[in-house]
């Protein structure tokens, strides 16, 4: 998808907010955007979407587009499964697939409770998760995010940051907004600040600083997936410690024993393999892509960023399950 040129003001004569944006956005890129509260990162969010159109300059080659609004509108006369399944035919999906991703998506968030639920009756934070499953459910070709992770809980960040690896590794593009710094941070190819009616990049880079000096030095990842029984570990794993390699254990989702690493992994039959590996920030799309592409792939079930003050325990308040 191409921006040319690309202006946005509102009313006759009114303030450019945007002006002259030149932008593409390739599949398979993630790119975040910053800038002043009342820059125009949310006008620029909903030009890319397509809900919005330019008052100047030309926007080609949109794929099929989702987007997360940041206020979502909760009125709807719709049941949770109800309105999902309808966004699901929107976005082009049969009935069956539609109610199919609907259910999955209730699920993966833990809102399957609600599914019958009226969205007037949600609370805010499953509201902001029924937001964001219209928005995955028919894994778009370019994932729009303004502030999606607002008013989810932690859990739900977690399922959101693996959904947004998943489209990204599965070749879709994905442009966000977060007001948190710190959201996934390291992962995006680019970050863009819109300034004074521009688009530019942030530090004149279009990839943040790469940090490959090894082990507990830059910022730096873990990620947590889940194998079939006997996986064996990937190939690909250069510059990546192993933190655990072992079977999934069979009642409470506690760490492995120290004991466990890299033995055992094989589980007994039915069981399947846990695998967290931490990784620089700037090495965790390829990680991410080896597990996603594996035969069978891993399911990549949480993505978090580790303090570089916590390289020493690096379990320690990095995990945030999907
Ligand atoms: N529908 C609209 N009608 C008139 N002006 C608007 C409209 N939407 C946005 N604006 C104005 O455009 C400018 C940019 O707004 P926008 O919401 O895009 O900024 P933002 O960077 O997303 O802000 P924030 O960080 O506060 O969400 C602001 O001055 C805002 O008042």
């Amino acid at each position: 998808m191409r921006l040319r040129g690309v202006g946005r003001r509102y009313g006759l004569g009114g303030p450019w907010v945007l002006r002259g944006v030149d932008l593409e956005v390739p599949p398979g890129s993630l790119t975040r955007v910053q800038g002043h509260n009342g820059s125009g990162k949310s006008t620029l969010l909903r030009l890319l979407a397509g809900i919005d159109a330019p008052s100047a300059g030309r926007i080609t080659g949109r794929p099929a587009t989702a987007y997360v609004p940041e206020r979502f509108p909760a009125e709807l006369p719709f049941s949770a499964l109800g309105y999902l399944t309808h966004l699901g035919r929107i976005h082009g999906l049969s009935r069956a697939a539609a109610a199919r991703g609907a259910g999955e998506w209730l699920e993966r968030f833990g809102a399957d409770g609600y599914a019958g639920t009226p969205l007037a009756e949600l609370s805010k934070g499953t509201s902001q998760k029924i937001a964001v499953a219209q928005a995955l459910l028919a894994a778009p070709g370019l994932l729009v995010l303004d502030e999606a992770w607002t008013g989810l809980d932690q859990a739900a960040r977690g399922v959101l940051d693996t959904a947004v690896a998943e489209r990204v590794a599965d070749g879709g593009a994905v442009v966000f907004v977060d007001h948190d710094p710190r959201r996934l941070a390291g992962a995006p190819d680019r970050v863009l600040r819109v300034t004074e009616t521009r688009l530019e990049p942030v530090d004149g880079t279009v990839r943040p600083p790469v940090v490959r000096d090894g082990p507990g030095v830059g910022p730096r990842v873990r990620v947590e997936a889940e194998g079939r029984p006997g996986a064996g570990l990937p190939d690909e794993l250069s510059g990546a410690v192993v933190r655990e390699y072992a079977p999934v254990p069979a009642l409470a989702p506690a760490p492995a024993p120290a004991s466990a690493l890299r033995s055992g992994a094989d589980g007994p039959a039915g069981r399947g393999v846990r695998l967290a590996v931490e990784v620089g920030a700037a090495d965790s799309d390829a990680l991410l892509r080896t597990l996603l592409t594996a035969d069978p792939p891993w399911h990549i079930r949480a993505v978090t960023t580790i303090d570089d003050n916590d390289t020493r325990h690096p379990a320690r308040g990095a995990k945030e399950k999907a």
